[in-house]
């Protein structure tokens, strides 16, 4: 695993907490991108090597929809980035992480990820992100 990539937080309102994290970091978010799959709206702020996700659900299943009914706002998830996401998959499978996906997917950004289940990781949801060249 290589630096974090990522810190995932879960909003109920992007046009607003867009707002706030702007505020606090003195950025603009340097993309939005909506993935249908997860069903998420995303926003992207660059934070030295680390970026900050935001995340508000675009539909009642989505897994940010879940998390925010049963534990409010805050922070998802935390994304590393990885060289060759297939070989640490194997790996990590192999020390007993469950993997929640078996083949990656596509990511925002540009990224094919998998996610590790967080009651393998003391309890905090984990994303392996790879670069997409
Ligand atoms: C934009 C794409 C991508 C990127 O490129 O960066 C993203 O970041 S997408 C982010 C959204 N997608 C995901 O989160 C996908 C992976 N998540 C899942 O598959 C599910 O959310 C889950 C983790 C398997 C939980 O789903 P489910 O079992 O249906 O939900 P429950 O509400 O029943 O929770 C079960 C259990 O897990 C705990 N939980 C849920 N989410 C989290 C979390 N983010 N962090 C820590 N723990 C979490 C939940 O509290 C339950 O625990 P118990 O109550 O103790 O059973
Ligand atoms: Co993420």
């Amino acid at each position: 695993m290589q630096h974090v990539e990522h810190i995932g937080i879960a909003v109920k309102s992007l046009t607003e907490s867009n707002s706030l994290f702007s505020k606090l970091l003195g950025v603009q978010p340097y993309k939005q991108e909506g993935v249908e799959s997860e069903g998420v709206l995303t926003s992207f702020f660059q934070t030295g090597q680390t970026k900050i996700e935001l995340l508000e659900a675009t539909n009642p299943d989505s897994p940010i929809a879940k998390f925010i009914e049963k534990k409010g706002e805050g922070i998802h998830h935390i994304a590393f980035e990885v060289e060759d996401i297939e070989s640490e998959m194997t790996r990590l499978k192999s020390e007993g992480f469950i993997l929640l996906n078996e083949v990656p997917k596509k990511g925002a950004d540009n990224k094919l990820v998998c996610f590790l289940h967080p009651k393998s990781t003391n309890s905090v949801l984990v994303e392996l992100c790879q670069t997409i060249k």
